[in-house]
């Protein structure tokens, strides 16, 4: 059984707003990404795995438990890290901290110490008057910090800059090598591409992918891309037979895209053509993203 389970969840707000018909599964153990522009129904389809919605039609469980109904149990499993974190109260950092690993009955304040260290969070300062980064970096500390078998994130990175976004993502490494299981909506494909296992894509309510990360990190296929020093040698070259795209005549250069196991038919075939370059072109999880929402269109 999936540890998070999402059975054609609706949640209709009119004019085709909400989520529609959504099932999606995760793993124990798992890091799921979440992608989508705005207004796809991330933070929605969030809001329900946290019991924080009601279903108009579907199921969410979570360790076999109905998110809605058992929402109470559900979280003593998950530490979660809303869209928009506003803290109630007038306490420093630190005194939030505690409050919430004492509510949550988990966790330890010496780790959360150590991730404040590593994210420099000042946790003397007043939660009100904390900065966005400031505010994002005490609600990652007390996720991480307490110690949940699952973590739900909706967009945890907003407001981190480059270095404390790379922190964040060692941290959830080490959270993954514990076991946790991680669910993340993101709008930063990067961040996608590096940790996650599987990535989920939506569109207008609707899940219309689910990208295993292998299949982008080990892809068998690849592209490169050349140039000819002389025409005459571009043009014998288009006549071999490869799969050719992107050719621009002007400048003698084309991309080729072949299987891992021809590369060596492609090398002894080269030793006949004058080049100015031949590299890879790396398939990033972004262009295969890109390359879906215009299949779509
Ligand atoms: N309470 C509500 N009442 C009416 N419409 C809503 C409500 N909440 C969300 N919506 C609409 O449902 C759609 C999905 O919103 P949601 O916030 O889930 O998207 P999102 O993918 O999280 O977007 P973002 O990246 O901007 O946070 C949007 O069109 C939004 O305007």
């Amino acid at each position: 059984m999936p540890y998070i389970d999402i059975k054609h969840l609706t949640k209709d707000y009119g004019n085709g707003r909400g989520i529609f018909d959504m099932s999606l599964a995760v793993e124990k153990g798992e890091i799921y990404g979440f992608v989508g522009i705005n207004g796809a129904g991330k933070t929605t389809t969030i809001r329900h795995m946290m019991g924080f919605l009601t279903p108009d039609e579907g199921t969410v469980t979570i360790n076999g438990l109905d998110a809605t109904k058992s929402s109470a149990e559900v979280k003593r499993y998950v530490s979660y890290i809303p869209g928009e974190i506003n803290f109630p109260g007038n306490s420093t950092g630190e005194d939030f901290l505690k409050d919430q690993l004492y509510l949550s009955g988990r966790g330890d304040w010496t780790h959360a110490v150590k991730i404040s260290d590593q994210f420099q969070l000042d946790v003397t300062a007043n939660v009100r008057s904390m900065s966005k980064g400031m505010k994002q970096k005490t609600a990652i500390v007390s996720a991480f910090a307490s110690d949940a078998d699952i973590l739900i994130m909706d967009e945890p990175t907003t407001g981190l800059d480059p270095l404390m976004r790379d922190i964040f993502i060692e941290l959830l490494k080490d959270e993954k090598a514990k076991g946790k299981t991680i669910f993340m909506s993101s709008h930063i494909f990067q961040e996608l591409e590096e940790i996650c296992d599987r990535v989920a894509i939506i569109r207008d309510g609707t899940i219309i992918d689910v990208i295993d990360m292998r299949d982008i990190r080990y892809n068998k296929t690849k592209t490169y891309k050349m140039e000819f020093k002389s025409f005459e040698d571009f043009d014998h070259f288009r006549s071999l037979g490869y799969n050719l795209n992107r050719i621009k005549l002007e400048d003698l250069q084309l991309n080729i895209t072949i299987h891992d196991k021809d590369i060596n038919h492609l090398i002894q075939d080269l030793k006949h053509f004058d080049l100015v370059y031949f590299k890879e072109i790396k398939a990033t999880f972004e262009a295969y993203i890109t390359q879906i929402f215009k299949e779509e269109k």
